[in-house]
């Protein structure tokens, strides 16, 4: 091992370790625990004896994978709900509304916390939103120049002393201080310029006293995650993060000097650290770990790293695949050469975004299950490649071998590459991405369709209710059969089709009660898709999903949603809107195969979609919606990447929606405000209606489409779903005529700002209700 300064003079590193691990539990068994209090059925006590035997059996657990307990290779990183808002805890930066909810010391209880996090009455929760480039949410925290920074939580100090306990030196995980206010926004009182990063040197004190607080403790390093340094997606430019993370390391690197704080290890995950890397080496921090999935490792030696650990996260955090372990090794063996202290074998990011473990997956076909890791077997993988650092590629040979074996298999299998989905997508013209004049599809549609103004329509989904998930759970287990499990869906789609026209709705839609999942119910009925039984990964607070694995080239077996639509439309003399999740959606919130370009499996996803569509405008559809709500979410987060992105996920999008005639409506759906930041792309896809999120923002976005001069129609939503608040009538009308005077009528929709899934009919029905009478309100003004 090259060393140019003695790593004895840090504290020692193990040689492989990871940046975090699921902490929703195998089975779930923290969202069981945490939504039964919610619902009143358990105290907080039991909650806190769920999650701390949860913590202890993963501790355990990672033991037994191989992970080290006399150094910190294993991360504490658990949260009740989510880690930004863990700092928020931890900080005391509670905003002002919920200040009854702290105690004398500034603490937050489990009930106060998930009050911040899921709000109250007329106090709305933090915002949520998406971190990085993942379909995991954080809560936005709200910082104002009053706000008041103190060390309140103790929650991270218990954990580790917890681990102790057990004989388990953990590491320590925390947001970093610079990423915490990057991530910030202003709150409402907030001056004009003022900017949350203007906090830093107010937030620093009570880092600076946790870092204490865990030497003493014993804790020998500690993990801060800075992901803000990799990202030029924020509101903060990245200079400024940049100079943030130097002033920021100053004080707690610098003048708060060992051994009164552990070793600091600085993660920053999810893109290449780039010329950040320059400012994390010239501080004194004691080691980084750089994403070397998405990122490339420095090629020449950089002087700042000597003396420091470098965590080489070779191992994807991120998506499912077995990983080359050979070619790992490589990097990782070249890393050395580089001129760090030591270089240790880690993932690129938190195993937080992958499933536990493939050892629960018994019906997942074991061609399939040989090319995958979850969390578990990524552990191993990283296991393996520390040992061959320290013991040399001869100690691991076999490993090595068994993953390149997986890796050729994968190449070669039937049904990666399929010839006649590779002819159809290479003999595409350009026609095939073209409709033809908006003006002239307006007229068409208008005719077909004769919509009132302000038309009103929702989003696609109704609740799925607990009778709804006991039947599916039913048919999967085969208690119930597909016939009865049908017949009961079709009861569910009669129900709401007659809500819908007794509330007087425009546009209807089925419900998609049949839908587990927007994403997972399209993998289940695609070639070329795999499922998991208990591969969840969380999503926000205790939701979660389980992605799909993409891993061989799609296409449409037979019809998917034909049917319930058909059935609905029979049901009612208004139009009903056959419903899709579109192609960059189902990639996003998939594991894809990574063996050929994103632009490449989007198309062929995209031509599967395109057949559905032919297929519903054939049995009479006049309105087609194609979800992309994860149009935002996949931007690259590098500025340079953004142009080709942008090309082949909006091509894909109008591949699939293209072949339609004139007279068929094409909606899609975006639930984020940020329509500003991508209004040129939006414009790209071409769609007749588009509905977005803006009811928490109160309309704000309407200024930017009203800007771009943008020609179609939008549905701005005027009804918030992520809250189980009710809007009033005067609520929405008040909204409404805020719309008719942004832009023109004629361009105008009335829905909610998203699907309404989540929500109880309790919720549901008297907000739909109040978005109708506020319509006929406005619309009364109109004539
Ligand atoms: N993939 C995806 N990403 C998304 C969204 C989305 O809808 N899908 N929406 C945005 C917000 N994210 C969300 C993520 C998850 C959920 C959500 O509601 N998840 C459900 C699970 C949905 C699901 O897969 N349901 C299955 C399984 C349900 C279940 O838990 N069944 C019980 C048994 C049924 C019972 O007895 O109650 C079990 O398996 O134990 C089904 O309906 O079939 C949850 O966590 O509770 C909502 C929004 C952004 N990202
Ligand atoms: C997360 S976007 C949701 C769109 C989907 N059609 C629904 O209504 O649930
Ligand atoms: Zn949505």
């Amino acid at each position: 091992m090259t060393s140019t300064t003695p790593a004895s003079t840090l504290p020692e590193f193990p040689a492989g370790t990871i940046l975090g691990y699921p902490r929703i539990g195998p089975r779930r068994e923290l969202k069981k625990a945490i939504e039964a209090f919610w619902a009143g059925k358990t105290s907080a006590e039991e909650v806190e004896a769920v999650a701390a035997d949860l913590r202890k059996r993963t501790r355990t657990h990672l033991a037994g994978l191989g992970l080290r307990t006399d150094v910190p290779a294993i991360p504490s990183a658990f949260s009740f709900y989510d880690q930004v808002l863990d700092a928020t805890n931890l900080v005391g930066a509670v905003p002002a509304r919920f200040a009854d909810l702290v105690d004398a010391e500034g603490r937050l209880d489990l009930a106060g916390y998930s009050t911040v996090a899921r709000g109250r009455g007329e106090d709305l929760p933090l915002e949520m939103t998406k971190w990085f480039d993942t379909n995991y949410h954080y809560l936005v925290p709200e910082i104002g120049p009053e706000t008041e920074f103190r060390y309140a939580s103790d929650r991270t100090v218990r954990e580790f002393v917890e681990g102790l306990a057990d004989d388990v030196l953990t590491r320590p995980v925390l947001v970093g201080p610079v990423t915490y206010l990057a991530l910030a926004k202003p709150t409402e009182t907030a001056p004009e310029g003022f900017t949350p990063l203007d906090r830093l040197a107010d937030l620093l004190p009570v880092y600076a006293t946790v870092l204490r607080e865990l030497a003493k403790a014993g804790a020998t390093w500690v993990q801060l995650d800075e992901p803000a340094l990799v990202s030029e997606s924020l509101d903060v430019p990245l200079d400024r993060v940049r100079e943030a993370f130097a002033q920021a390391y100053t004080v707690l690197a610098t003048e708060l000097a060992r051994p009164e704080r552990p070793a600091i290890l600085v993660a920053a995950p999810y893109a290449d650290l780039a010329e950040s890397l320059d400012v994390v080496a010239a501080s004194d921090v004691e080691g980084v770990a750089l994403d070397l999935v998405r990122g490339a490792a420095p090629t020449a030696a950089v002087p700042g790293l000597a003396g420091k650990v470098v965590v080489g996260g070779v191992i994807d955090g991120h998506n499912i695949w077995r990983a080359d372990l050979s070619a790992k090794l490589e990097v990782l063996e070249r890393l050395e050469t580089l001129g760090a202290a030591q270089v240790a074998a880690g993932t690129s990011t938190s195993l937080f975004h992958v499933p536990h473990t493939l050892d629960d997956e018994p019906a997942l076909d074991a061609t399939l299950k040989s090319w995958l890791a979850f969390a578990d077997q990524k552990v191993t993988e990283i296991v393996t490649l520390a040992e061959g650092l320290s013991e040399g590629r001869e100690a691991i040979h076999t490993q090595l071998l068994e993953a390149s074996d997986a890796v050729r298999s994968r190449a070669t299998a039937p049904g990666v590459v399929r010839p006649e989905v590779r002819e159809r997508a290479a003999s595409l013209t350009e026609d095939a991405f073209n409709r033809g004049p908006f003006a002239e599809r307006k007229t068409a549609q208008a005719e077909r369709l004769n919509l009132p103004p302000l038309p009103t329509t929702t989003i696609g989904s109704f609740p799925q209710t607990p009778e709804i998930r006991k039947a599916r759970a039913a048919h999967d287990k085969g208690e119930l059969s597909t016939e009865q499990y049908e017949e009961e869906m079709r009861a569910e789609i009669r129900r709401v089709v007659e809500l819908q026209e007794s509330i007087g709705l425009d546009v209807l839609v089925h419900g998609e009660p049949e839908r587990n999942d927007m994403v997972q119910y399209f993998a289940e009925n695609l070639d070329g898709f795999a499922v998991t039984q208990n591969g969840w990964v969380q999503s926000y607070g205790s939701r979660c999903t389980r992605p799909s694995i993409l891993w061989g080239d799609v296409s449409r077996p037979a019809p998917i949603t034909v049917g319930w639509t058909q059935y609905t439309q029979s049901l009612s003399s208004k139009p009903v809107k056959g419903m899709l999740t579109g192609p960059v959606t189902i990639l996003a919130w998939s594991f894809v195969r990574d063996d050929q370009p994103l632009s490449d499996t989007a198309n062929q996803v995209a031509l599967a979609l395109r057949d559905e569509i032919t297929d519903l405008e054939e049995a009479g559809i006049a309105i087609v919606q194609v979800d992309e709500p994860a149009l935002r979410e996949l931007l690259p987060l590098k500025e340079k990447d953004h142009a080709a992105y942008l090309d082949w996920s909006v091509r894909s999008f109008r591949l699939s929606t293209a072949g339609v005639r004139p007279d068929t409506q094409i909606h899609t759906h975006l639930c984020y405000s940020e329509f500003g930041q991508i209004v040129g792309a939006i414009d790209g896809l071409d769609a007749d209606v588009t509905s977005i999120e803006a009811a928490r923002s109160k309309m704000e976005i309407l200024a930017d489409i009203a800007n771009a001069g943008y020609p179609r129609a939008v549905g701005p939503g005027v009804y918030d779903i992520h809250s189980p608040r009710v809007p009033g009538e005067d609520e929405v009308e008040e909204l409404l005529t805020a719309a008719v005077k942004a832009i023109d009528l004629d361009q105008l929709w009335v829905n909610p700002d998203c699907g309404l899934k989540t929500r109880r009919y309790a919720e549901v029905t008297p907000s739909l209700e109040s978005i109708l009478a506020a319509t006929r309100a406005v619309r009364a003004t109109l004539a």
